[in-house]
């Protein structure tokens, strides 16, 4: 079956809400490109009428015009390739690599991860650092929750860390799939994926939370994942938000009964370890 590649020339902002619609209709995968984004569809669900439908409801807001061609098998391979880079995270000892690239047999953890149009590849510094911060806790036969999980990536290193039970969900059913399909890859027996929010999750007590998702959510939801925890010294590793947000994200915890245990920050991203007291 051949692509179709929809050139997308729209401003960054506007990215995350165009993977959205477009996931809806079909697309599979997308790259973001200097000039905007690049949307990948298998030619039989390709409409150019949907396209246009979309393209209608945004134009008021912000300028939109695109373009698309066909791509042969051949060439939509190398196009999926050569904007997916294995990235290294947690000082060198874990690297994220899709299955075509060739294993490096001298990293400690290798994690197969093709993103299809879910967030999380160890690309975004929230990940890779979420992935470092995981790193500095035992997982060893440990129950851990993966709120958010996007490709699935921290519930598949929690299982590798050795944690007994993984169980990871995502609000959107495309990043359930892709989390389903990664934890296949990596062969993770442990790890069953969800389609849902916390209020759908069963009732459940874990020793580590994880959750990479951004700073209104959890500033609302804070609360509900302490639910989920067991008693001390259980955690709760959070991202998805800058270092000028950590004071108003502490007081949640804080008033959940957390203390903050790490800190990490790069480029102006922050990720915190909290511990019940
Ligand atoms: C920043 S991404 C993180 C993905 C992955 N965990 C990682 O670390 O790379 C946040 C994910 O949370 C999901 N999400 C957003 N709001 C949610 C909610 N209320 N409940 C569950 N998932 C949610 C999004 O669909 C997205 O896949």
């Amino acid at each position: 079956m051949n692509y179709i590649e929809v050139k997308l020339n729209i401003n960054p902002e506007f990215s995350d809400i165009f993977m959205a619609e477009l996931g809806e209709i079909g697309y599979e995968t997308f790259t973001e490109e200097a000039e905007g984004l690049n949307a990948y569809i298998t030619e039989d669900l390709f409409s150019e009428e949907n396209l246009d439908e979309i393209m209608e409801r945004y134009l008021a807001m912000t300028p939109i015009s695109y373009s698309y061609s066909t791509l042969e098998k051949k060439n939509w391979n190398e196009e999926w390739e050569k904007n997916y880079e294995p990235i290294l995270a947690a000082n060198g000892r874990v690297r994220v690599r899709a299955n075509f690239h060739e294993p490096d047999p001298n990293i400690q953890y290798e994690l197969l991860i093709n993103p299809k149009m879910s967030f999380g590849t160890g690309h975004h510094e929230t990940t890779s650092m979420v992935l470092s911060l995981q790193m500095e806790i035992d997982h060893q036969a440990k129950k851990v929750l993966d709120v958010g999980c996007g490709t699935g990536i921290l519930a598949i290193f929690a299982s590798k860390l050795g944690a007994s039970e993984v169980a990871g969900f995502d609000i959107e059913e495309w990043a359930a799939e892709n989390s389903r399909e990664n934890v296949q890859l990596n062969s993770c027996e442990n790890v069953v994926i969800r389609q849902g929010t916390i209020e759908d999750e069963p009732a459940d007590q874990y020793d580590i939370i994880l959750a990479n998702i951004n700073r209104n959510i959890l500033m609302r939801d804070i609360p509900k994942y302490v639910e989920f925890m067991k008693p001390a010294p259980s955690k709760l590793i959070v991202s998805g938000f800058y270092q000028h947000d950590i004071e108003d994200i502490e007081k949640v915890a804080n008033e959940s009964g957390l203390t903050k245990t790490h800190t990490e920050n790069k480029n102006n991203w922050a990720a915190v370890i909290f511990e019940r007291k």
